[in-house]
């Protein structure tokens, strides 16, 4: 949660090629960096970007303290006194342009560029990819749970399960910006706003002599929220008739119970069965929640199976994002200064996949004016005209993949955060970057957002982009010969 004090949130070898630049007195030398993506995770055909709020708080109380240069100071590299010095009035300088939070992003384009000193945008890569790795993984699997929930009640129950607090609570901001309707972290609901949910726990049940006792006292205490834990003996022999009991002696007391929470078993028999129970007693305003272990596919099969569960408590998983426990969002390097001058920059490698695209650039989302759909996203170099007329889309890989669109918006996805150093962007408020996540989602086809086997959404370089590309790669082969 801390965001002053992060200075050392970073790799040693960042500072140690810091400090090399700065004895090889290339350290003022300008840099362009980008952080991407290579891959989606889950097999999902998108992933929802998350972790700028971060980013901005630690860009902004970026600073050296006196520990930490002490600390510099004991370490065997030795650093010059006077490069310690000068990390004492270190203040991030550059430019940051990023996506949107809650926008839909994809595979090899840019979600953050960072401008700057290569001092200064050397350093903050560690900290930024691990805020947008992790936030951007939760959001994204908290959107799967989301697509099969449909209208149901998302509750984000994971603190207890989490990688330690800050993924608890960061992660708690990244399910509701996909989509989940409260928490049960406490902290995240002071800190972001969050709405907050709570039921009660099989201990509260151990705690009294019989279960009814144990209902009947927790149903006193907080008459106007009260949801009951079923399972802790047996669920349909003992908790239901239990919350039965307790619920009519709400009624009886101008109370209305809210829900009954199972926790084990086969849930979509027990719901089954729990909500004929219910009816039965004439309680069919008493809606059901479900946890134990759920995720994306848990949920829809108890929905295949025709489960009577209203509310779905979603923790272990979806906060360590179990599936699939990390987003491999890099940084790379795509212009370097020369002699004064920007000049693009390249990483080879033998998996072409992996090969960067050098030079900065932007990334335009090109929405069709009929349908309103996006229909591809197009990345430029920024002095590149915007795209207008009929536009070519072609994947240089296999040209029988070209297109043609016209009639189309050209949206731009990158904003300008930081300018030389100066926070320009104003925060959006949580409930607006959930808004905007909403109007992503809409601006989508559906075969793109399915769990399985989603179609590839198109990410087309400029022909521009892509020579550059050829060429430097070219350079390379030559230099190799
Ligand atoms: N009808 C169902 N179809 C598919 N999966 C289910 C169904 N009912 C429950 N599940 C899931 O199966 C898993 C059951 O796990 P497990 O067998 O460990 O729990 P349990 O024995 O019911 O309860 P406990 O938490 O007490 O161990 C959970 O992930 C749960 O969400
Ligand atoms: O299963 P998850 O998706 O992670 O959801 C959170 C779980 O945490 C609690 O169990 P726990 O056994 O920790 O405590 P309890 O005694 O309250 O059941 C709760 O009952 C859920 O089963
Ligand atoms: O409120 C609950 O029911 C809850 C909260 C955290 C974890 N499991 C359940």
């Amino acid at each position: 949660m801390q965001t002053a004090g992060l200075a050392l949130h970073t790799d040693k070898y960042q500072i140690n090629m810091m400090y090399a630049h700065w004895v090889n007195r290339s350290h003022q030398q300008k840099a362009v960096f980008e952080a991407y993506f290579r891959k989606l995770p889950f097999g999902n055909g998108y992933a929802v970007f998350a972790g700028l709020e971060r980013i901005v708080h630690y860009i902004a109380n970026l600073r050296f303290s006196d520990e930490d240069l002490k600390y510099l100071s004991e370490q065997e590299e030795n650093y010059d006194t006077a490069f310690l010095e000068e990390l004492k009035q270190f203040r991030f300088c550059g430019n940051i342009y990023s996506m949107k939070e809650g926008a839909l992003v994809f595979p090899n384009e840019p979600l953050i560029r960072v401008e700057g000193t290569i001092m200064e945008t050397q350093l903050v890569e560690t900290a930024l990819l691990n805020f947008m790795n992790f936030q951007t993984l939760i959001a994204t699997k908290a959107s799967r749970v989301k697509q099969v929930a449909g209208d149901d009640i998302l509750l984000e129950f994971g603190t207890r399960r989490a990688q330690e607090a800050d993924a608890a609570v960061w992660g708690a901001r990244a399910a509701y910006i996909a989509g989940f309707h409260a928490t049960s972290n406490m902290l995240a609901g002071q800190k972001f706003g969050i709405p907050t949910k709570g039921t009660h726990a099989h201990s509260w049940v151990q705690s009294f002599s019989s279960e009814q006792e144990a209902f009947d006292t927790y149903a006193k205490v907080m008459p106007d929220e009260v949801t009951l834990l079923v399972d802790t003996f047996d669920t349909l022999k003992s908790g239901v008739p239990h919350a039965i009991e307790t619920a009519k002696k709400l009624e009886a007391a101008g109370k209305k119970m809210s829900a009954i929470r199972l926790d084990s078993g086969d849930l979509a028999y027990l719901s089954i069965q729990a909500r004929k129970m219910l009816d039965d007693a004439g309680l069919s305003y008493i809606k059901i929640v479900a946890s134990n272990d759920l995720d994306e596919n848990t949920i829809l099969n108890l929905k295949a199976q025709g489960a009577r569960i209203d509310t779905w408590g979603v923790g272990t998983q979806l906060i360590t994002a179990a599936d699939q426990p990390a987003l491999g969002g890099v940084y790379k390097l795509v212009e370097r200064e020369v002699n004064g001058e920007m000049v693009p920059t390249i990483k080879i490698s033998g998996n072409p996949e992996k090969v960067s695209t050098p030079g900065k650039k932007d990334v335009y989302r090109i929405v069709d004016r009929v349908t309103g759909k996006a229909t591809a996203d197009y990345i430029v170099f920024p002095d590149e005209e915007k795209p207008r007329d009929r536009l070519k889309l072609f994947n240089p890989q296999h040209p029988y993949l070209q297109k043609y669109v016209k009639n189309y918006e050209a949206v731009p996805m990158l904003h300008q955060i930081f300018e030389n150093g100066k926070l320009v962007y104003e925060l959006p408020s949580l409930e607006e970057i959930r808004s905007y996540h909403r109007a992503q989602m809409e601006l989508f086809w559906p075969e793109y957002l399915r769990k399985l086997n989603p179609e590839i959404y198109r990410v087309n370089l400029s022909e521009k982009v892509w020579d550059l590309k050829q060429k430097l790669m070219a350079e390379f082969m030559q230099t190799e010969e």
